[in-house]
């Protein structure tokens, strides 16, 4: 495998634009990385996960904007993790011969969840059955159990992993179980894994206890924020980090409350960025005006301790 840079920091989860009759706009891809590079300091994106539809898209339109991330991403972005997770085997597989010859950076695989692995060993089957047509691509489990229902311990999983995957690279960790992950984070004894944290309003918590950076829905719009809780909590300075997770932890306590999921994401991404995003593909249905207007509403009012405005 080619030595790359190791990945830390904020990964944005990105969304999927879509056109207003559903189909996937491609021709937006191109001022969206630019808004993440330039406008929130973003420079990681992972490509076709839960923000971006991934499951909901079909393989043909994954590919397509695999490459168009890929592409556009050339040059700008330092990572492109693509995710190739599916309900079923063959799929997963092809997705990731096609992450691989188009040269992603890594590749990370959800557990399928109609017919579920009841165990680490049938989990990890799976997962090294689609590492291995990739054998040149980092391979990240993407462990999302609110979504998927699979609930093995990531630290069990790692017993081995490495023997049975060898380009095992790390997790995206979408839980809110911080034993688990600090666990994993004990067992990383050489740091050779990484550990992406994947439940925003919690971040500082899964920093505290060794988390190497983030992929998630918000980033995209408060990346900048975000990253400058990173840089307090590096300094360190707790109190001012603590104050940025708290702000947007106000946000996504008052949007969740209104309900809140990737329909309402697509929404706050398109006016804070003014990048069209599109409605999302069914069965999820738009965000309603009502909670456009009360999210834009609530977000203007943070005052950020930099004096910023989202
Ligand atoms: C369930 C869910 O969508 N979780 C988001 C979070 O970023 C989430 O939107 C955020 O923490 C707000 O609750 C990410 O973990 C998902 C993600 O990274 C992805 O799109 O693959």
């Amino acid at each position: 495998m080619i030595p790359r840079k190791k990945l830390k920091g904020l990964v944005a989860a990105t969304i999927t634009p879509m056109t207003p009759d559903g189909k996937i706009n491609l021709p937006v891809i191109r001022q969206y990385v630019d808004y993440l590079v330039n406008e929130q300091n973003v420079k990681n994106v992972f490509v076709n996960g839960t923000t971006g539809e991934g499951l909901s898209l079909s393989i043909q339109e994954r590919k397509q904007l695999a490459e168009e991330w890929m592409c556009q991403g050339k040059d700008k972005l330092d990572h492109v993790i693509i995710h190739v997770g599916a309900l079923n085997l063959p799929e997963c597989q092809e997705l990731a011969r096609h992450a691989a010859a188009i040269g992603a950076g890594g590749i990370a695989v959800i557990a399928p969840f109609f017919f579920k692995p009841t165990n680490k060993d049938e989990l990890v089957a799976f997962l090294q059955k689609v590492a291995s047509e990739a054998p040149e691509v980092p391979f990240y489990y993407y462990h999302i159990p609110p979504l998927t229902g699979v609930k093995i311990r990531v630290e069990e999983l790692l017993d081995g992993i490495k023997a049975q995957i060898p380009t095992f690279q790390g997790v995206k960790f979408s839980d809110t179980d911080l034993l688990d992950l600090a666990q994993c984070i004990n067992k990383n004894e050489t740091g050779d894994f990484e550990f992406l944290y994947g439940v925003d309003e919690q971040l500082l918590a899964a920093l505290a206890v060794g988390a190497n950076g983030a992929v998630g829905s918000t980033y995209n719009y408060l990346g900048r924020q975000t990253n400058l809780m990173l840089q307090a909590f590096a300094k360190p300075d707790f109190a001012l980090a603590q104050q940025y997770q708290l702000l947007t932890g106000e946000f996504l306590n008052f949007v969740i409350k209104l309900g809140f999921g990737v329909a309402q994401t697509k929404a706050v991404m398109t006016f804070v960025s003014g990048i069209p995003m599109g409605p999302p593909r069914l069965p999820l249905v738009d965000a309603s005006n009502e909670f456009i207007v009360k999210a834009k509403a609530k977000l203007d009012s943070i005052v950020w301790p930099n004096g910023d405005c989202s």
